[in-house]
């Protein structure tokens, strides 16, 4: 099979993409993959590291109340569907998949306009607007929260759950992966970071906390994220032995299979890897996103009681400390939540969405 994989802008979109990608190098190393994104998103950097064949088109979404960028935006859409049906025309795909971003509305519109089966993978529990626009066109949309399915067409929808949480739970916990970050196995850990890109917010109450999180016995291992890191560090102490600040981690799935607790944003994608794997969380979601969609994408895990939700404006070092303790030095809490985060996940996302995939390939 030839599948042409298109997704980008944010860690959230890509990263699925790669989970489905590795799954079917696994189960059928005969496909043939190319993806499809932009020269500016994290895409570039995160797909080519990975050797995929890797085309670029280029295009921009709307701003709100500024005419001659939204002319510019349109011109440069129409432009990217001719440049999408050239490298589709090139490559003949027997599917393409978008796994969310502006760059898969031209290449998946493109692709139906092409008569090839198409699939969209919408990761939040509302829907973006790109998938919303594709929907029409495409054959299935594979959905992560029940409640994102009246968005969609009632028939050409499946629950498919996100493969990155497949892909996190196919990791074989190895030893010393704490180590590589000066840390140590043995002792309880949490992970603090933002999404893909960091997050001030998360960022500010943790230097807030310092001093008090390094009189603790538990560990941290700190991701400001790659834009915030140089300004922290110039604002941690000297002596921090039980805090481990890094810029960015690739190795996401191996350092989470090592963890006890996160603290993060309430991504779509961070949400599936945490439930896959049964961890409970801190959730702060990111009041700057559309519809508000974390705080709706954490609210399953945490009527479930998988998660502890802290509001964006309520985050500071007091509370981030206090919520921290109240489940990390307690061993009941943390294994309630651990059972309860472990129900919410979909551990074979990745073969449910290949199957859909051959499906219509084959229709
Ligand atoms: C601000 C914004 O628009 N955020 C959206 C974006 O978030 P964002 O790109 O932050 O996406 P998610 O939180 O869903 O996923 C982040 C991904 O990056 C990985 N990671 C993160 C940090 C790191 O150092 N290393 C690493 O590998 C995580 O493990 C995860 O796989 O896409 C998500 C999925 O559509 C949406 O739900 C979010 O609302």
């Amino acid at each position: 099979m030839k599948v042409v994989v298109s997704g980008g802008g944010t860690g959230g979109h890509i990263y699925p993409a790669l989970a489905l990608i590795h799954h079917i190098q696994k189960v059928d190393p005969s496909t043939e993959f190319l993806y499809i994104g932009t020269e500016k998103g994290l895409e570039k950097k995160i797909v080519e590291k990975e050797h995929i064949p890797f085309k670029t088109i280029e295009i921009q979404g709307f701003k709100r109340s500024l005419s001659l960028y939204n002319v510019k935006t349109v011109q440069l859409f129409f432009k990217a569907i001719k440049r999408s049906k050239e490298l589709l025309e090139e490559f003949q795909p027997d599917v393409v998949i978008g796994t969310g971003g502006y760059v898969c509305g031209a290449v998946v519109y493109a692709a139906h306009k092409l008569n090839i089966p198409t699939m969209i993978h919408e990761q939040n529990s509302v829907a973006g607007v790109t998938n919303k626009f594709l929907s029409k066109y495409v054959d299935k949309v594979g959905i992560c929260f029940p409640e994102v399915r009246t968005a969609f067409p009632e028939q050409k929808v499946v629950f498919t759950g996100n493969p990155r949480g497949q892909e996190v739970v196919e990791i074989d916990k190895e030893e010393g992966v704490l180590e590589q970050y000066g840390l140590k196995t043995g002792i309880p850990t949490i992970l603090i970071f933002g999404g893909s890109r960091g997050a001030l917010t998360i960022n500010n109450a943790v230097l807030e906390a310092i001093p008090e999180l390094v009189k603790k016995d538990y560990q941290v291992l700190y991701v400001p994220g790659n834009y915030y890191y140089e300004e922290v560090m110039k604002k941690m102490p000297q002596e921090h032995p039980n805090i481990s600040v890094q810029p960015y981690i690739d190795q996401m799935p191996e350092v989470l299979v090592n963890v006890e607790l996160v603290l993060a944003r309430a991504g779509a994608t961070t949400l599936a890897e945490l439930t896959a794997l049964g961890l409970p969380s801190i959730l702060v979601p990111s009041p700057n996103v559309t519809n508000d969609h974390q705080t709706k994408n954490a609210k399953s895990l945490v009527d479930a009681g998988a998660s502890v939700l802290i509001k964006d404006d309520e985050l500071n070092g007091t509370s981030l400390v206090q919520a921290i303790d109240q489940i990390l030095l307690q061993p009941d809490e943390l294994q309630k939540m651990t059972l309860k985060a472990k129900e919410q996940g979909v551990p074979d996302a990745s073969q449910r969405v290949y199957e859909v995939l051959q499906e219509i390939s084959h229709s």
